[in-house]
């Protein structure tokens, strides 16, 4: 299909586009010959192909322009720097703005981000119109992310314009931003609902102006991984500027997609703290953070200051009136929490076994919950080496299976375990142990004492 499509592009595009597979089937014996002596990788598809950039990546952190239109959204001037500030110190390249075309404020808001002189370089987000790109220049951010919509959805509903028009007035923004000396991404909105010919069209057009950056946009969360791959597959060949793409969630693939993407030579990724955003956002911050870890652990460390990611995400949360979700990536109240038997034993053993991410890399803290009816023996001989209870393993096991029957009626809270121990263990003193547990009923008889 993709040949088929490429042959309505040209000669060239067609034998680039169809090197990039072979380049892959390179990479696959690579990947068979070498070696995954680290356990703690995936033991398929750890080997860096020739198209990746797994390895190498740059986020563009776009919170505070992405971020600022989910629904619930409004920072103030002063939580808008406080939030920058925090990326900055967390590392990431850089930060997208609202456009300075917003409003007033938004105006005023990127000319006070600037001002902070931060690390990560400052890009403002605007439509492509010389009116926003002027508007923007003249608040010394480093760089436009300019953008239009090319799908035939957009291109009728939204602004009205045909492929030509799109052409001529990206070629006149461009030329005006790189003549101001600015960095300059330019993206088509909606891509993967625009029809292909049109659309490597317009990257090869701009890419020849010099853009820094040509930008992939799934508006609508429609495309799945295999889509994106052979989407930045193809523009790979075509363009030699880096590429940035852009994934709703709306479908759930936003994170594997951004993923999909950096594997197929994608080099800027989008994100925004808790993936806030238009409807149901964008790949997460800490969730993209969370897949590149597994990739590439030492490379990610390298990058970024993982312990800061849950004061951000704590203020972003607390600045658009939400909670961080239970099952959030890295800093979801569970994300380190082990409870069944199994998973718990082996955990105590080799963290290795049942965690992809080391909580301590991240300021995290590990926890075994033990006062439920699916826990173990050996988790519950945990605790009481803990307590530094003298209890052989018979005991551990008469004691788990006290605290499964009590279970049964309601988990028992870590403090009710402990009394429960510590009792049992005062007992075994004087060997009235075993009418411990036989007196004990109920859990609220422990809660009780
Ligand atoms: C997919 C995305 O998230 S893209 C980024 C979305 N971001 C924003 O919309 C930023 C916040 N937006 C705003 O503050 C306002 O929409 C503004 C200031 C940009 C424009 O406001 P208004 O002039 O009142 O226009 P309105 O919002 O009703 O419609 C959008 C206008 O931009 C035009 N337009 C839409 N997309 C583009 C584009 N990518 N490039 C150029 N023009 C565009 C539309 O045709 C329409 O023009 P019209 O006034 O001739 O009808
Ligand atoms: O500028 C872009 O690449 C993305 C714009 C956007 O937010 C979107 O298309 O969803
Ligand atoms: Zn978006």
């Amino acid at each position: 299909m993709l040949s088929s499509t490429l042959s309505r592009f040209g000669n060239t595009a067609r034998r680039q586009a169809m090197r990039a597979p072979s380049l892959i089937a390179r990479n696959l014996a690579t990947m068979s010959s070498s070696s995954t002596k680290d356990p703690s990788r995936s033991s398929i598809g750890s080997a860096s192909s020739y198209l990746s950039n797994v390895s190498n990546f740059k986020i563009i952190e776009s919170t505070l322009r992405e971020g600022e239109q989910f629904a619930n959204a409004f920072f103030t001037t002063e939580k808008k720097i406080e939030i920058a500030k925090a990326l900055d110190e967390f590392g990431v390249e850089y930060l997208e703005l609202t456009s300075p075309a917003a409003s007033t404020q938004s105006y005023n808001d990127c000319k006070a981000i600037v001002g902070l002189g931060l690390k990560a370089k400052i890009l403002t987000h605007v439509r492509c119109h010389m009116d926003d790109a002027k508007l923007a220049v003249q608040t010394g951010v480093d760089g436009l992310d300019v953008v239009i919509g090319t799908s035939s959805y957009l291109r009728e509903f939204s602004h009205g314009k045909d492929m030509q028009y799109i052409i001529d007035t990206a070629t006149e923004v461009i030329n005006y931003v790189k003549s101001e000396g600015l960095e300059v991404r330019f993206s088509s909105e909606d891509s993967f609902r625009s029809d292909i010919v049109d659309l490597l069209n317009l990257y090869r057009a701009v890419d020849k102006l010099g853009v820094n950056r040509v930008g992939i946009a799934d508006t609508v969360g429609c495309a799945s991984p295999d889509q994106v791959a052979e989407l930045v597959r193809t523009l790979r060949a075509i363009v030699s500027c880096d590429i940035e793409c852009h994934f709703h969630n709306d479908t759930g693939c936003a994170i594997a997609n951004a993923y999909a993407a950096l594997q197929n030579g994608a080099t800027h990724v989008d994100t925004s703290v808790l993936g806030i955003g238009e409807r149901n956002g964008i790949p997460s911050l800490g969730g993209f953070i969370a897949r590149m870890y597994a990739a590439d652990k030492e490379y990610v460390k390298s990058k970024y200051n993982l312990h800061k990611l849950r004061d951000i995400e704590n203020i972003v949360a607390d600045a658009v009136g939400v909670s961080v979700p239970f099952n959030n990536y890295i800093t979801g109240y569970c994300a380190f929490t082990h409870k069944a038997g199994i998973h718990a034993k082996a955990i105590l053993n080799n963290p290795s076994t049942y965690e992809i991410l080391r909580p301590e890399d991240f300021g995290m803290t590990r926890y075994v919950a033990i006062g439920h009816r699916l826990t173990g023996w050996n988790a519950v001989k945990n605790r009481v080496e803990q307590l530094g209870l003298p209890l052989t393993d018979a005991d551990c096991k008469q004691i788990t299976n006290k605290i499964k029957n009590l279970a049964d009626i309601r988990p028992l809270s870590l403090d009710d375990v402990d009394k429960l121990l510590r009792k049992y263990g005062q007992a075994k003193e004087d060997n009235s142990h075993h009418a411990i547990l036989e007196n004990i009923d109920t859990p609220d008889q422990i809660t009780e004492w």
